[in-house]
């Protein structure tokens, strides 16, 4: 048996499947009728959706398989997002890649089996839509390009989730997403004793920017703040867009003085862009930043809560300055 390899782009492709937040959600309509459908069009026993994830290839839809995970040393899937096309095993037990693989040898005794590669638009390969046999076969040119077909149709419904969690001016989560995304990432720091930062960030005089230049100056001032901020942050880090001009970051593993240091990059990023740009105006922001504690915050809306109260004391405080001075 020959282990899969791991795909060039996996770190990016990772923090794609984080991205789209389908990993262990419950199975929906929307992905069971395709696999519904792939059966029911070739004639097999299993069809899957089929997500390759670090260390296993996990099933947002199953139908004719009892088990909803398996490990990816032994995952056909895990060979198969490594090309852009189909790719086709007819018979497994004259493929030296598959023949005493356990799913072939044990349950359920796979034969044939041909996944098409679902890609996201960033060019990362999420995972396959596959159709799986017990007994060796072929596919002729229309069925392959019918797989194709029904794979393009879960690409579809994998970016249509994503527009439901994602901001579309820019690019980051947006509330519901943030929520699951830093939800899961708090979950994973409890498990394993690490520190998480919440910074809470707020455009200061945000209006006027809008007023005096036009909303779509405005517009592409959140545009570039967002970018600067999702850019100077890990890739297991959280960043998402609340609304208006209100952008959040999780920092995970983060100490206190690696989050300082974050911040301080980010003023200097930020500045650097005033100083450049000479846009007739300067981005500026009031930020509160509250270190995860989870006795004290039992959700991430209550971290989000305490985060948003020290960002607005930080803007008092900026505001007041500003009279006096
Ligand atoms: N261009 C643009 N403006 C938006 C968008 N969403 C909200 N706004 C505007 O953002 C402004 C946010 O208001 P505030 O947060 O009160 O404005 P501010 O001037 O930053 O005030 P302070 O936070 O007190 O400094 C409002 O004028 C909204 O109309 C958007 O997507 N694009």
């Amino acid at each position: 048996m020959k282990t899969p390899e791991i795909p060039a782009d996996e770190a990016k492709r990772i923090h794609a499947l984080r991205a789209y937040n389908l990993l262990d959600t419950p199975p929906e309509e929307r992905f069971d009728r395709l696999t519904r459908l792939a059966r029911r069009l070739f004639d097999v026993p299993i069809a899957l959706v089929s997500l390759v994830d670090v260390n296993r290839q996990w099933f947002k839809s199953c139908q004719g398989l009892a088990v909803t995970e398996t490990s990816r040393d032994v995952s056909f899937c895990a060979h198969a997002i490594l090309d852009n096309d189909i790719m086709l095993v007819p018979n497994t037990l004259s493929d030296e890649r598959f023949f005493d693989n356990p799913l072939v040898t044990g349950d359920p005794g796979i034969r044939f089996y041909a996944g098409c590669p679902l890609i996201v638009p960033n060019g990362s390969s999420l995972g396959t839509l596959c159709l799986i046999d017990i007994k060796p076969r072929n596919m002729g040119d229309d069925e392959r390009q019918l797989l194709r077909d029904l794979a393009k149709m879960a690409e579809q419904e994998i970016g249509a989730l994503q527009m439901a969690t994602m901001d579309e001016l820019t690019l980051v989560a947006n509330r519901r997403g943030f929520e699951a995304q830093a939800q899961q990432a708090l979950n994973a720091c409890q498990k394993l004793g690490m520190p998480a930062t919440m910074l809470f960030f707020d455009l200061n005089d945000f209006k006027g920017i809008n007023d005096r230049f036009g909303h779509a100056e405005g517009d592409r001032a959140l545009i570039v703040f967002a970018g600067i901020l999702s850019g100077l942050l890990r890739e297991t880090d959280v960043v998402g867009r609340l609304g208006g001009d209100e952008f959040v970051a999780l920092l995970t593993n983060a100490s206190h003085l690696e989050a300082a240091e974050i911040m301080q990059r980010l003023h200097e990023a930020v500045v650097g862009w005033n100083l450049h740009e000479q846009r007739g105006y300067d981005i500026k922001f009031s930020v509160g930043q509250i270190e995860y504690a989870g006795e004290k915050h039992p959700s991430v809306q209550a971290l989000l809560a305490d985060s948003d109260q020290a960002m607005y004391s930080h803007k008092q405080l900026s505001k007041n300055v500003v009279i006096n001075h």
